[in-house]
């Protein structure tokens, strides 16, 4: 069955709209697992725009279940990693311009620096997940660099209204999940997931993971927490 990784990165945007010190991620975080999260996950972004190092340093000693950082692979973030030894360590491409994530990693384009940040956590023991596209070639690239999972970018699928492009994003998540899979790689799943979305992967058993943060803090903004995270869980476990 699969499983739900809750990031609590817009817990704290709402914090950094006010530069308060509430609501805190740490005590989502703790309402998530008990409503049936699998992992927390947090985004260290190269801005801070969200979540903060005192976020993941306290997440670290207080998550039961499993702590996923999310990270861009510079020399910077991968200091802290090896402070914090994170279950998980995703690499993400950014920009700072960016809203949000807007494309996978290319790991054919930065292999050298993708192979030097894989081997550097593997060195602490902490495992390294590639945030990638859906694309055959990126998924290969990933297992030869030594990435352990892949998560795919399921973006294009969740954000796009054209039915035609849904199904052809929807078509190359199958065959990347399935190709990942066959190669020996974890294979997880991620961004711009909601409640909606979640149901077209009915019957998709080669997605071990779910990372899934915007559209359940957006509905805790209404129902609550324990309620928004328990909802998704739920459907997950229907998958
Ligand atoms: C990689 C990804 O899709 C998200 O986990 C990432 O956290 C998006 O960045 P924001 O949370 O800043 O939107
Ligand atoms: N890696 C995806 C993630 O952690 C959550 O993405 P989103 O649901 O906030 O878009």
């Amino acid at each position: 069955m699969p499983r739900l990784a809750v990031n609590v990165d817009h817990i704290a945007t709402l914090r950094e709209a006010r530069k308060t010190n509430y609501p805190d991620p740490v005590a989502a975080a703790v309402i998530a697992e008990l409503a049936g999260a699998d992992a927390i996950v947090v985004h260290l972004r190269e801005d801070r725009r969200h979540i903060k190092e005192r976020d993941v340093r306290i997440l670290r000693d207080t998550v039961q279940t499993r702590l996923i950082l999310e990270m861009g692979a510079t020399s910077e973030m991968l200091e802290f990693a090896l402070e914090i030894l994170p279950d998980l360590v995703t690499l993400v491409p950014e920009r700072r311009q960016e809203v949000t994530t807007e494309g996978g990693l290319d790991v054919l384009a930065h292999r050298a620096t993708v192979t030097n940040a894989i081997e550097t956590l593997k060195s602490a023991g902490i495992p390294t997940c590639l945030f990638v596209d859906p694309d055959i070639a990126q998924i290969e690239a990933s297992k030869a660099v030594g990435a352990r999972y892949v998560e795919l970018h399921t973006g294009v699928f969740c954000d796009t209204t054209d039915t035609r492009e849904k199904a052809k994003a929807f078509e190359a998540l199958l065959m990347a999940a399935r190709r990942g899979k066959e190669i020996g790689l974890g294979v997880n799943a991620g961004h711009g997931i909601c409640y909606r979305s979640i149901q077209a992967f009915k019957g998709v058993h080669e997605i071990d993971e779910f990372s899934i943060g915007h559209s359940i803090v957006s509905h805790a903004a209404l129902v609550g927490m324990e309620n928004a995270v328990r909802r998704m869980a739920e459907l997950i476990r229907e998958l």
